[in-house]
């Protein structure tokens, strides 16, 4: 308003009547009174319950202990309920621990949970985010997924692999097979062979430098769980640099870098000698990323994103996988009926072939009952990767406001008595007489894949990574406790990271039992 407008507007002010004064007074104390009435409501809307927070640190001594933290949420949700709020350092989460609060997270908000928090240590391992499991939500995550989905991770594709499970978990028995009678550490071999079928699927082939990247992979995965100091104080960079996790995380990425830019080249010069791939039957998903550095038109990917996504399909794919087998295998030698079952079911199935392999593998019913009930009481990311909440919405009536980290506890749901049935006991038999529990992230009392758009996409493949190499140690092997140890002995305890592997490894004695294909 210029001065004249000004001026003309305070002389048509003094011109109105009492009447028409009085109306506009009116309009305004009205128009005050509804703002009121809407901030109000705001204030109003309940924000979820939590524990009482203290200076500064909010709620992160209630994790100081060396419980893992899936286990010390559940308590808090069972006081709490089970849209929770807490404060962690600087940063607000809030944690859902029903099935009707997951589904609202999973499916019915789907999209607005579909974003990740930045945690430190993704953003440097992850060279800024750029994986496909810490992608923000948009079109480069899409496109990565799509690319991962049809190259690696499709039924079809997950198939096409077949000959190199058989061939490395074949390889896993004749070494067990080997050490007949001995103790051995199962979980280390396990670790190793779900690898090699991992990165032969990814890169074409094995790399020797195996041993050094799963133990990056390890210690990486052990930091990115979001409990860290510099992932809950992220605006005071100091505290993550005077704590040393930053430094550790570094070295980390540096190895890995190292390892994954060897692996590359490696990969380039095979091509360049075999004539750009022609003598190739198929090409494998480091090609098919190379492409789209090399000319993508809609998606151009630079070499810090293709070794992103290649560590992402190592550290998702094989650590996952590894941790189930070994999970399954300690419940089995806990509960020798169910173990015993299990070898009956699969030794009347392939005894007529002397050998196993997944020809008959769908047979085994008894056996995928086993692996369903493991990722039901172990599942390998019991907290599903963080969500991030994009815009403020309501969750079971509480207001959830942008930004805010949403933690899913896949564990607790699954051991929830309220769904379960004996919750806490290792029964396979359960899934014969319900058929709710699948793995699409559709039951939201079981969600050992998660759910949404940000399901596990590896699902085909960690399955089959899984039921071949139990099949195989069921088959060929008799499996004793060491030192006549008792089975209820056999020690369940957990360590915490992003996956939650068994704290000990298992070790136990083979006994070899039927001969081995040539
Ligand atoms: C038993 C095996 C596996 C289990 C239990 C498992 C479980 C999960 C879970 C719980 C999530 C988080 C989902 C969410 O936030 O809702 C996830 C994400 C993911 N998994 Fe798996 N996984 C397995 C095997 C694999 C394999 C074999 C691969 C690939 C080689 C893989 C690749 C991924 C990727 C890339 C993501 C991130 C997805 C995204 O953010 O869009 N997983 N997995």
């Amino acid at each position: 308003m210029n001065t004249q407008q000004t001026s003309n507007f305070l002389i048509s002010l003094m011109d109105l009547d009492c009447y028409s004064f009085t109306l506009l007074v009116s309009l305004f104390v009205l128009l005050i009174t509804l703002l009121r009435a809407a901030t109000q409501s705001r204030t109003d809307v309940k924000c979820p319950p939590g524990p009482r927070k203290l200076p500064l640190i909010g709620n992160l001594h209630l994790f100081a202990s060396f419980r893992p933290p899936h286990h010390t949420l559940r308590d808090l949700a069972s006081k709490y309920g089970p849209v929770m709020h807490l404060k962690l350092g600087e940063v607000d989460a809030v944690v859902v621990s029903s099935a009707e609060a997951a589904k609202q997270v999973l499916k019915t908000h789907d999209a607005n949970f579909a974003y990740r928090p930045s945690l430190l240590v993704t953003e440097i391992l992850c060279y800024g985010n750029t994986n496909i499991a810490f992608a923000p939500y948009g079109d480069y995550w899409r496109q990565l997924r799509k690319i991962c989905t049809l190259e690696l991770l499709s039924v079809k594709r997950v198939q096409s692999f077949r000959h190199i499970r058989e061939g490395e978990f074949l390889n896993l028995c004749r070494w067990i097979a080997s050490q007949t009678g001995a103790l051995i550490n199962l979980t280390e071999r396990i670790n190793l062979s779900t690898s090699d079928v991992v990165t032969q699927a990814t890169l074409g082939k094995k790399t020797e430098e195996q041993a050094a990247f799963i133990s990056v992979i390890k210690e990486a995965t052990e930091l990115a769980a979001g409990f860290h100091i510099g992932d809950v104080y992220p605006s005071i960079k100091l505290f993550s640099r005077v704590s040393g996790m930053k430094g550790r995380v570094e070295r980390l990425h540096k190895e890995s870098d190292r390892i994954l830019e060897n692996i590359i080249n490696d990969h380039r010069a095979t091509n360049a000698a075999t004539n750009n791939n022609e003598s190739k039957n198929h090409q494998d998903l480091i090609d098919v990323l190379l492409k789209f550095h090399d000319s993508g038109d809609e998606l151009h990917l630079t070499i810090d994103n293709l070794k992103s996504v290649l560590q992402d399909m190592f550290s998702a794919g094989s650590e996952t996988s590894s941790t189930t087998i070994d999970w399954a295998m300690a419940e089995m030698l806990k509960h020798p009926r169910i173990l015993k079952k299990a070898q009956d079911e699969v030794r009347q199935v392939f005894n007529k072939k002397g050998c196993v392999d997944e020809d008959y593998i769908h047979e085994l019913k008894y056996l995928k009952c086993v692996i369903k009930e493991c990722l039901r009481m172990h599942p390998p990311i019991p907290l599903l990767l963080p969500r991030e909440c994009h815009e403020g919405c309501a969750i079971d009536g509480y207001e959830i406001p942008a930004r805010t980290r949403v933690m899913v506890n896949a564990w607790a749901l699954g051991r929830d008595p309220r769904y379960w049935k004996e919750a806490e006991s290792f029964k396979p038999e359960r899934y014969l007489e319900i058929n709710s529990a699948d793995y699409k992230g559709s039951n939201f009392e079981y969600i050992p894949f998660g759910g949404g758009r940000r399901i596990c996409p590896g699902m085909s493949f960690g399955l089959a990574n899984v039921e071949l190499p139990l099949a195989m140690l069921l088959y060929h092997f008799n499996w004793i406790l060491p030192q006549g140890m008792k089975p209820e002995r056999v020690d369940m305890m957990e360590t915490f990271g992003v996956t939650a592997r068994r704290k000990n490894p298992l070790y136990v004695i083979p006994v070899f039992r039927t001969p081995l294909p040539e």
